[in-house]
C-alpha cells in the first residue's frame, strides 16, 4: 500500500464513492459583491425555514417576554402614581391598592418567566438541531465523495468542517429569538414611550439608532478577523490530527519537540487573532453597555426638567427611566447577533464547501450482469490516469497556492497509469508486479472505481464501470488494502460491518484468511472488544482481519493492495491458495511482492512507469522480461537475506526481504506530500511493519 495513495479511513466504509467539489464562494466568509449581514440573513433565513415551529415557539416566548418587560415598566410607573405616591403624600395606603400592585407585579414577573423559559428552551432546540442536522449533512457527504476528493483534504481539515465550522455557522440562532423579541420590544417601548411623553421618547429615538450605527461598525471591522480566527481554528486541529495522528513517527524519529514547536506556532497564531477578536470585542462591549446609561441620564435630566414644568407625571419618568435600562439588553443581543455573523458566514461558506462538493463520479442505473456466484470479468480499456497536484500546507488559502479549493479541472496534474490494457477472465488470479510508484495501487483503485480514468473504460462482466448504480461495486466488490483501518468494536462487528452475516459465515471468513486461531484465542472471541485502530492487534492480525471482512462479502471481484505484506509468505502463499481454491469462484487481483505469491497466479501483469510492459505466466515474464527478471530476482535475494539474518525461530520477526528493500527504497529518496518515485526499480514494501507467522498470533 502507497504511502501517497493513503486510504482514508471513510474508505473503509464506504468501498468507494464519488463527486467532485464545486467551486463558488470564497473562505472569506464573503460571497463575491455579497455583504456579510446579507448572507448571514440568508444563512438564518435556512435555519427559519427548517424549524419554522421550533423557531416560531421561541419567538413567541421572546416576544412575550418582550411585552411583559415593556409591561412592567407600565406597571411600575402606574403603582408608582397610584400606590407609592399617595402613599407618601398620605403616610399609609389601602390593602386592596397593595394587593393589586403585588398580583400586577406577580402576574408580569411570572408572564416574563415564561416567556424567558421559551426562547431560551426553544431557541437551544433550533441551534442544536441544526447543528445536528449539518453535522450528519457533513458526516453523509464526507462518505459519498470520491477518494481524490479525500486526497486533497486534510482529516484536520474535514474534522474542523463537522465541528467548528457547523457550530460557528449556527451560532447566531442563540441570540435570533432574542434580537427578533427585541425588534418587537423596541416598537412597544417606542409607541409607549411616544404616549408617555413624546419629548423624552425623541430622546431614545437617538440613543437606538447609535447603538445600530456602532454594531454596523464593529461587524465591519470584526468580519476579516473572525475570518481569520475560523480558518486558523482548522489549521490547529490539522496539526494536530496529523501530530497525533503520526504518533509512532514522531516518536520513533524523536520528533516530539519539533511538533510540539509546530503545533505552538499553530496554536499562538489562533491566540494572536482571537486575541485581536476579543481586543475588539472588549472596546465595542462598553460602548453598547454605555449608550444606553447614556440615554438613562438624558432621560433623567430632561425629565425632571418636564417634570418641574409639570409637563409629565412622575410615573411617566419612572417609566422611561425604567424602560431605558431595561432595553440596554435586548439591544446588546442586536450586537451578539451581528457579532457572530461574520464567523456563521464563514462557517458556512466552509461547510458549504463540502456539502456541494459532487465531483466528477456520476452513477449510472445498470447492474453487473453474469452469474452472481462466478467472479467478475474485468478489463481496462486504454486507460490513462492522472492526480492532481493539491496540497495546500495551511489549507485556508493562506498559502496563495489553496490547490485543495482549485477548481479540479484548473490543477495541475501529474500522469501515472498511460493506455493500460487488461482483461481478466472470471474466477481468474493475476498478480500484479512492478517497481515502486509503476501505478499499481492506482490500477486496484480504478479497478474499485475509487476514482475514475481520464481517457478509456474500466468494465465489469462489460459494464462501463460509470454506468453501474451507486453501491453495486461496493456489493460486488472488495478491496483489501495493506495499512488496514480497524474499528473500536469487537472482532465481529470489525468484520461483518452490519452487513448481517451469521457467525457461521464469520468463522468461514476467518478461517480462509488463517485468522480463526488468534481470534479463538481472544478473550472473548469474536466478542473481543480492538482498540482504536485495531492497536490490540499485531500488523499481521490486522491485515488478516481485513481479508476476512472483505471474504465474509463473498465478492466476486477480490482486489488485494499488498494485503498480506505483514503475513508470514507462506500463510501468505496458503491464504492465496486457499482463496483460489474455495467455491467462492471470485476473480482475485493481487499486487504481489513475493515469488511464492506470484507463482501462485494463473497470470501475471507486469508494469513499469505507469505502462503494462507484459503480460503472462511467470515463467513466460521471466523468460523474455528482463525489467521483470531482475525485480523478482530481486524480491528474491532480499528474501534470503533476512531469512539468514533472522535467528531461530521468528515469533514476530521480518521473515522476508520487503523491510530491508523498503527501507533502502525511503533513505534512497525522500517523497513528499506530492513526491513521486516513478519507475524505480526496486522491490521494497512493507513500510516496516512486522511479519507475522502462524506461531506470532
Ligand atoms: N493521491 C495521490 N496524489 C498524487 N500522486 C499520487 C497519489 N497516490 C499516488 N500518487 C503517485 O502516483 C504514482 C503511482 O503510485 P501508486 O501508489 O499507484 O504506485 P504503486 O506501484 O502502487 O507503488 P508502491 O509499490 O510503492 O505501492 C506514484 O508516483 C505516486 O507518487
Amino acid at each position: 500500500m502507497p504511502s501517497r495513495a493513503g486510504w482514508h479511513p471513510f474508505v473503509w466504509v464506504a468501498f468507494g464513492t464519488g463527486g467532485r467539489m464545486s467551486q463558488g464562494s470564497t473562505r472569506d466568509g464573503r460571497a463575491p459583491g455579497s455583504p456579510v449581514f446579507r448572507r448571514g440573513m440568508r444563512v438564518l433565513w435556512i435555519a427559519i425555514r427548517t424549524e419554522p415551529w421550533v423557531c416560531a415557539l421561541a419567538v413567541l416566548g421572546a416576544s412575550l417576554h418582550a411585552a411583559a418587560t415593556v409591561g412592567s415598566s407600565r406597571v411600575l410607573g402606574h403603582l408608582t402614581d397610584t400606590v407609592i405616591l399617595p402613599a407618601f403624600a398620605e403616610g399609609r395606603t389601602t390593602a386592596a391598592a397593595m394587593a393589586a400592585a403585588a398580583a400586577l407585579l406577580l402576574g408580569i414577573g411570572l408572564a416574563k418567566a415564561l416567556g424567558l423559559g421559551a426562547r431560551r428552551l426553544f431557541a437551544g432546540l433550533m441551534q442544536f438541531r441544526m447543528q445536528a442536522r449539518y453535522r450528519r449533512k457533513v458526516a453523509r457527504r464526507y462518505l459519498r465523495l470520491p477518494l481524490s476528493w479525500h486526497h486533497r483534504h486534510p482529516t484536520g481539515q474535514l474534522l474542523s468542517n463537522a465541528n467548528a465550522d457547523v457550530e460557528a455557522t449556527w451560532q447566531p440562532l442563540a441570540p435570533l429569538p432574542m434580537t427578533l423579541g427585541s425588534v418587537l420590544m423596541l416598537a412597544i417601548a417606542g409607541v409607549a414611550m411616544v404616549l408617555a411623553d413624546p419629548v423624552l421618547a425623541l430622546v431614545g429615538f437617538v440613543v437606538f439608532p447609535l447603538l445600530f450605527v456602532a454594531n454596523v461598525i464593529f461587524q465591519r471591522k470584526i468580519s476579516p478577523v473572525a475570518t481569520r480566527a475560523q480558518a486558523l481554528r482548522a489549521e490547529v486541529s490539522e496539526v494536530a490530527h496529523e501530530s497525533f495522528d503520526g504518533a509512532l513517527v514522531v516518536k520513533t524519529l524523536g520528533r516530539e519537540d519539533t511538533e510540539t514547536a509546530r503545533f505552538t506556532e499553530a496554536a499562538h497564531r489562533l491566540r494572536d487573532t482571537q486575541i485581536r477578536v476579543g481586543r475588539m470585542r472588549g472596546m465595542f462591549d462598553p460602548v453598547m453597555e454605555g449608550l444606553p446609561n447614556l440615554g438613562v441620564l438624558a432621560v433623567l435630566l430632561v425629565g425632571a426638567w418636564r417634570l418641574s414644568n409639570g409637563a409629565i407625571a412622575p410615573g411617566d419618568l419612572v417609566q422611561i427611566a425604567y424602560l431605558f435600562t431595561l432595553l440596554a439588553q435586548p439591544i446588546r443581543s442586536f450586537g451578539w447577533l451581528l457579532g457572530d455573523l461574520p464567523r456563521s458566514v464563514v462557517g458556512w461558506n466552509r461547510v458549504q464547501t463540502v456539502l456541494e462538493a459532487d465531483g466528477a463520479m456520476r452513477y449510472g442505473d445498470r447492474r453487473i450482469n453474469g452469474d452472481t456466484r462466478a467472479g467478475v470479468r474485468v478489463t481496462a480499456r486504454d486507460v490513462s490516469f492522472s492526480y492532481e497536484d493539491t496540497y495546500d500546507g495551511a489549507g485556508d488559502g493562506s498559502s496563495g497556492r489553496d490547490l485543495a479549493n482549485a477548481a479540479p479541472e484548473t490543477a495541475p496534474r501529474t500522469t501515472v497509469l498511460t493506455d493500460v490494457w487488461l482483461d481478466i477472465a472470471p474466477g481468474r488470479t493475476v498478480a500484479v508486479v512492478g517497481p515502486t510508484g509503476a501505478g499499481k495501487s492506482t490500477l486496484a483503485m480504478l479497478l474499485m472505481r475509487l476514482v475514475d480514468p481520464d481517457s478509456g473504460t474500466v468494465t465489469h462482466d462489460g459494464v462501463d464501470a460509470r454506468e453501474l448504480e451507486r453501491g453495486q461495486l461496493a456489493e460486488a466488490a472488495a478491496l483489501v488494502p495493506q495499512s488496514t483501518f480497524v474499528f473500536e468494536d469487537t472482532v465481529r462487528d470489525n468484520i461483518t460491518l452490519g452487513n448481517g452475516a451469521s457467525d457461521t459465515d464469520v468463522w468461514a471468513a476467518l478461517r480462509l484468511a488463517h485468522a480463526d486461531s488468534f481470534v479463538a484465542e481472544l478473550p472473548e472471541g469474536l466478542d473481543t472488544r480492538l482498540g482504536e485502530r485495531g492497536t490490540s492487534l499485531s500488523g499481521g492480525q490486522r491485515q488478516r482481519l481485513a481479508l476476512a471482512r472483505a471474504v465474509v462479502r463473498r465478492p466476486r471481484l477480490l482486489l488485494l493492495d499488498d494485503a498480506t505484506s505483514a503475513v508470514d509468505p507462506q500463510i501468505e502463499a496458503r491464504i492465496l491458495a486457499g482463496l483460489r481454491d474455495t467455491e467462492l469462484g471470485a476473480t482475485v487481483v493481487v499486487i504481489a511482492y513475493r515469488r511464492a505469491t506470484i507463482e501462485l497466479a494463473d497470470e501475471v501483469v507486469y508494469m513499469e512507469h505507469g505502462r503494462v510492459r507484459d503480460r503472462g505466466t511467470h515463467e513466460e515474464l521471466l523468460r523474455r522480461s528482463p525489467g521483470y527478471e531482475r525485480l523478482v530476482t530481486a524480491y528474491e535475494r532480499a528474501a534470503e537475506e533476512r531469512a539468514t539474518e533472522v535467528a531461530g525461530p521468528p515469533r514476530r520477526a521480518a521473515a522476508d526481504g520487503h523491510h530491508a528493500t523498503h527501507e533502502a527504497s525511503t533513505t534512497a529518496g525522500t517523497r513528499g506530500r506530492t513526491g513521486r518515485w516513478m519507475g524505480e526499480a526496486h522491490p521494497g514494501r512493507n513500510d516496516g511493519a512486522t511479519v507475522d507467522t502462524e506461531e506470532s498470533v
